[in-house]
């Protein structure tokens, strides 16, 4: 290596210092998005950022998503997905498929690659050790008839919001090597199985877990407004402003919502950021770099 580059490394892993000081001994939430895992590549920086944040002190938790890899499945099957207000419209059937999916498939993708990335990881859904306690969600309709007095209810099957975390068994993963990995899947107190957003899921964990930071990965460089210009250090009445205006909708409702709720509920700062960036988790921790949508209690 000549001199300049040497020079050039150590200066980099330097910058990291003051980050690695400041955030040591404190937990991150990850969401990672099923939209974030879009090729070998991609997965395995995202791993490695992980292991390497373990690695430096700070408690990794992350929880992820897989709504494309139900999609898929589903289509396999001859059935078609219904999203309404960003929720999957989820049948029995669907819920099924749901767990399959989200239980199996994608949390041990991620496990494993965590595991060939040099860490050590344990996959959980919401029924393992009663971790997410969920109860049925109901979304209120925009109602067309003004002979409604109250807006419509809509049902929209097996899809839960969170009740409850049970930290324990999450506080028990987070004194060991091991970093938690938690599939949305929650359960309520007859044993029914709820089909929950990710976001949703993560930000409640964040906020139960006082995490230091929420960081939310998804495949937009941040929260846009109508220009394509990436939105940061909004209000909460300015949020609300642009979903009213129709800026903010489907899957961005409840990733907005969640990082709101977090920063005012205890978390430090939540961080929309863009999963399709290589080493996006890094960048955001440990450098000057931090890009995307920050969102911090005002
Ligand atoms: N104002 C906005 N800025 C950026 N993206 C938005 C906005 N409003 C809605 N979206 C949509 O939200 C999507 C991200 O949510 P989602 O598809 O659920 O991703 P993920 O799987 O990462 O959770 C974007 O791809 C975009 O289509
Ligand atoms: C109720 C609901 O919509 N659940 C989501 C759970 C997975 C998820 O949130 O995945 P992404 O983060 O990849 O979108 C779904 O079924 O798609």
């Amino acid at each position: 290596m000549d001199q300049q580059r040497a020079g050039e490394t150590a200066r980099i892993l330097i910058e990291a210092l003051p980050y690695i000081q400041r955030f040591s001994g404190t937990t991150v939430v990850i969401k990672y998005g099923g939209n974030a895992m879009e090729n070998e590549e991609l997965k395995n920086s995202f791993a490695r950022d992980i292991v390497l944040m373990k690695a430096v002190g700070i408690h990794p938790v992350i929880v992820h998503g897989g709504g494309p890899q139900i999609g898929d499945l589903l289509a396999r099957l001859g059935k078609e997905s219904k999203f309404v207000q960003g929720m999957r419209v989820t049948d029995s059937e669907t819920m099924d498929v749901v767990q399959m999916v989200l239980g199996g498939l994608v949390n041990k993708e991620i496990v494993n690659l965590i595991h060939r990335n040099g860490g050590r990881a344990i996959g959980l859904t919401g029924k393992d050790g009663e971790l997410i306690r969920a109860k049925k969600m109901l979304l209120k309709g925009d109602s067309n008839d003004p002979a409604l007095k109250a807006p419509e209810i809509i049902d929209i099957g097996h899809v839960g919001e969170v009740q409850g975390i049970d930290v324990r068994v999450l506080e028990m993963v987070a004194g060991s090597d091991f970093i938690p990995v938690i599939a949305p899947i929650g359960v309520d107190d007859e044993g029914i199985s709820y089909n929950i957003n990710a976001d949703l899921v993560a930000g409640k964990v964040a906020e139960v877990l006082r995490a230091e930071k929420l960081i939310l990965l998804t495949n937009v460089s941040g929260l846009k407004d109508k220009q394509d210009n990436i939105l940061t250090g909004l209000s909460a009445q300015r949020v609300q402003e642009l979903i009213d205006d129709g800026t903010i909708y489907g899957g961005m409702l409840p990733k907005i919502g969640c990082a709101l709720d977090a920063v005012q509920n205890g978390v430090h700062s939540a961080h929309i950021i863009d999963g399709r960036v290589p080493h996006a988790v890094l960048l955001e921790i440990l450098t000057n770099q931090g890009i995307g949508t920050l969102i911090t209690r005002r």
